[in-house]
C-alpha cells in the first residue's frame, strides 16, 4: 500500500500536509506522532471514512482513494470501538467474515473467533453485548474484530491504549507476532513513540500534518533526523541543550555557559560546516553518566533532583543553575540533591541540530 502527497485541511488547520510514504506485504509500520500531529486523519482518509483534498492512496498500481469505504477491504481498529450494540461479542467479531463481500460466508468461522476471543482474554464474555463491558474489554472486541479479518491493509489506531500495562504488554508481542505471520500491510497508530519503536519494523513520526522521519526503530532512536523527533522519543525523551561549535586548538567543542564539551569523531565533519552557527546538542538520557566533580573530561554540576523507580534512577542534573540533564541510571550509589557533581558523556547517544531548522546537522 503506498500514499502519495495525501493533504487535507479543516478550514485553516493543515491536518496533513504532503504525506507520502509506502508499506510492503507483511510490514508493520508504526505511525507515531504527538496529540493532533495527523495520526486519525491519515487512518480515516486509508479507510475512506474522510476525503484527501489532495494526494491518491494505491494498492500496487491500483488506486484505491476513490473508492467506498466498503469495497476497499481495509480492515480498521478504531480507538472509539464502534461495536454494533444490538449483537453479542461473539456475533461482532464474527460480523466482518458474514459481511457480503467478505470470506466465503458458508464457513463456521466459530473456531476462529474464539481463538481470538481467547487470545485477547475475553473468551468468558462471548455472550455479553457491548454494553455490559468495560472500556478496556470493548477495545480488546475491537481488535479481535480487526485480527479475524483478512484485509488489503490493516490498521490499528491506539490499539491498546486503554488497556492497563501486564495486558499491553502481553499484547503488544502477541500481536505483533500474528501480524509478522501474514502478508498483509499493517499500520499501527500510537502516540507512545516508545510502543511505535517496539510493535514496528518501520516506523514514520508525524508533526504537524508532515512526516518528520521514517526509519528503522535503530535509526529513529539512533540518528533522529529532527528535534521533534528526539522530543517525542525516549522515556525519558532526548535532553536538548542549545550552544554553539567552537572550533580551539584543532579540536571542535560544543560551547554553552558552564559547558564545554569536546565533540566525538562522528559528529566533527558535520560540525565543521556550523563553526559559530547556533546548534542544539541532544544527550539520551540512558548514554551519559553522574561521575564524581573533577573527573576528567567532563561537565561540572550538581544534583538537581533525584527519582528512584526500583529497576532504574532518574536523576536530574543541574549545569550552571540553567540546564537540567535527566539521566537514567542503574548506578545504586546515593544521589544527594544539591551535590557537587560531573556529568560524563560518551560519543554514543549525542546528536546534533542546527537550532534554526530543527533539522540534525548533515553534510552539505
Ligand atoms: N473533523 C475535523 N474538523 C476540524 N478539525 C479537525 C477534524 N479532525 C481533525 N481535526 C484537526 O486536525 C488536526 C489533526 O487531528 P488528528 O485527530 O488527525 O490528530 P491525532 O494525531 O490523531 O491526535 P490524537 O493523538 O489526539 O488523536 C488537529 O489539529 C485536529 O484538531
Amino acid at each position: 500500500m503506498s500514499l502519495a502527497g495525501i493533504t487535507k485541511s479543516f478550514g485553516a488547520i493543515k491536518a496533513l500536509d504532503d504525506v507520502t510514504l509506502a508499506v510492503e506485504p507483511g510490514e508493520i509500520l508504526a505511525v507515531t506522532g504527538p496529540s493532533g500531529a495527523g495520526k486519525s486523519t491519515l487512518c480515516r482518509i486509508i479507510a475512506g471514512l474522510e476525503r484527501q483534498d489532495q494526494g491518491v492512496g494505491r494498492f500496487g498500481a491500483e488506486e484505491f482513494t476513490h473508492l467506498a469505504p466498503g469495497r476497499r477491504r481495509v480492515a480498521l481498529m478504531f480507538e472509539s470501538y464502534a461495536l454494533y450494540p444490538h449483537m453479542s461479542v461473539r456475533e461482532n467479531v464474527l460480523s466482518p467474515l458474514r459481511a457480503p463481500g467478505g470470506p466465503d460466508r458458508q464457513l463456521d468461522h466459530d473456531g476462529t473467533v474464539m481463538e481470538m476471543l481467547k487470545l485477547l482474554e475475553i473468551d468468558q464474555l462471548a455472550d455479553r453485548s457491548p454494553s455490559a463491558l468495560s472500556g478496556g474489554q470493548k477495545q480488546r472486541v475491537a481488535l479481535a474484530r480487526a485480527l479475524v479479518q483478512d484485509p488489503r491493509i490493516l490498521l490499528l489506531d491506539e490499539p491498546i491504549s486503554h488497556l492497563d500495562a501486564k495486558l499491553r504488554h502481553k499484547l503488544r508481542g502477541e500481536i505483533r507476532r500474528r501480524l509478522m505471520r501474514r502478508s498483509t500491510p499493517s499500520i499501527w497508530f500510537t502516540p507512545d513513540g516508545l510502543e511505535a519503536l517496539s510493535v514496528g519494523d518501520r516506523v514514520a513520526v508525524i508533526d504537524e500534518g508532515r512526516i518528520e522521519q521514517i526509519g528503522t526503530p535503530e535509526d529513529i532512536w539512533l540518528r533522529p533526523a529532527t528535534v521533534g523527533v528526539a522530543r517525542l522519543i525516549g522515556d525519558p525523551p532526548m535532553n536538548l541543550i542549545k550552544g554553539h561549535v567552537e572550533v580551539k586548538d584543532g579540536r571542535f567543542l560544543f560551547i554553552r555557559r558552564g559547558m564545554t564539551l569536546p565533540l566525538p569523531p562522528h559528529l566533527v565533519p558535520v560540525a565543521r560546516h556550523k563553526v559559530e552557527g547556533r546548534v542544539t546538542l541532544g544527550l539520551r538520557a540512558d548514554g551519559v553518566s553522574v561521575v564524581a566533580p573533577g573527573t576528567e573530561g567532563t561537565i561540572p554540576g550538581e544534583i538537581y533532583s533525584h527519582e528512584p523507580f526500583g529497576k532504574h534512577d532518574i536523576v536530574t542534573f543541574s549545569i550552571a543553575g540553567e540546564v537540567r540533564v535527566k539521566i537514567k541510571t542503574r548506578d545504586q550509589s546515593s544521589f544527594r540533591i544539591g551535590d557537587a557533581a560531573a556529568l560524563l558523556c560518551p560519543a554514543e547517544g549525542m546528536a546534533l541540530f542546527d537550532t534554526e531548522t530543527g533539522k540534525a546537522l548533515a553534510l552539505p
